[in-house]
């Protein structure tokens, strides 16, 4: 029989001010002396824990790591597949610079949606600018990575 989702069953109550908490943590840790946008992610699992992870850049830009996928590496390599959640913090207006205006919401490229879709199906994804509540947005997995590539079906 299956079991029944608890009130403390990750999957439906998600704690978001702890993720965004913990993707802004991991934020402050980035190594991005290239490109200067330093991204934090933090993935919820069915078991509760969570897996921060940075983005990591090189001086060879091709071989940087985005924070998403980065997040996933810690997930797997704890032992755990089974994301529930993921929040994604990237950069207020104070880092980008002279003249800039409202920064976009970062949204996880495509190669960082493709790597989530090997361990979920869907997954609800909130977005945030550090240090402006204003702008978040929550979405998801299957809305930002619809079709996404399967090599087997179920
Ligand atoms: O989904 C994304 C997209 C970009 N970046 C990083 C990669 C690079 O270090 C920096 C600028 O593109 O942002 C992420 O961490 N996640
Ligand atoms: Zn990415």
């Amino acid at each position: 029989m299956a079991r029944r989702r608890g009130l403390t069953d990750p999957r439906t109550n998600i704690d978001w001010d702890a993720l965004v908490r913990a993707a802004l943590d991991v934020q402050t840790r980035a190594h991005a002396p290239y490109s200067a946008y330093q991204v934090g992610a933090a993935l919820l699992t069915a078991s509760g824990k969570v897996f921060a992870g940075c983005n990591v850049e090189n001086a060879s830009y091709g071989l940087s790591i985005c924070a998403e996928r980065s997040a996933i590496v810690q997930m797997v390599a704890a032992g755990e597949r089974d994301p529930v959640a993921l929040a994604v913090v990237t950069p207020g207006t104070s880092k980008l610079g002279p003249g800039a205006t409202s920064p976009p919401i970062g949204a996880p490229c495509g190669m960082c949606r493709q790597t989530l879709a090997e361990f979920a199906d869907d997954l609800p994804i909130r977005m945030s600018v550090a240090g402006d509540p204003s702008l978040t947005r929550t979405t998801s997995l299957a809305a930002l990575l619809p079709e996404a590539f399967r090599a087997r079906s179920g």
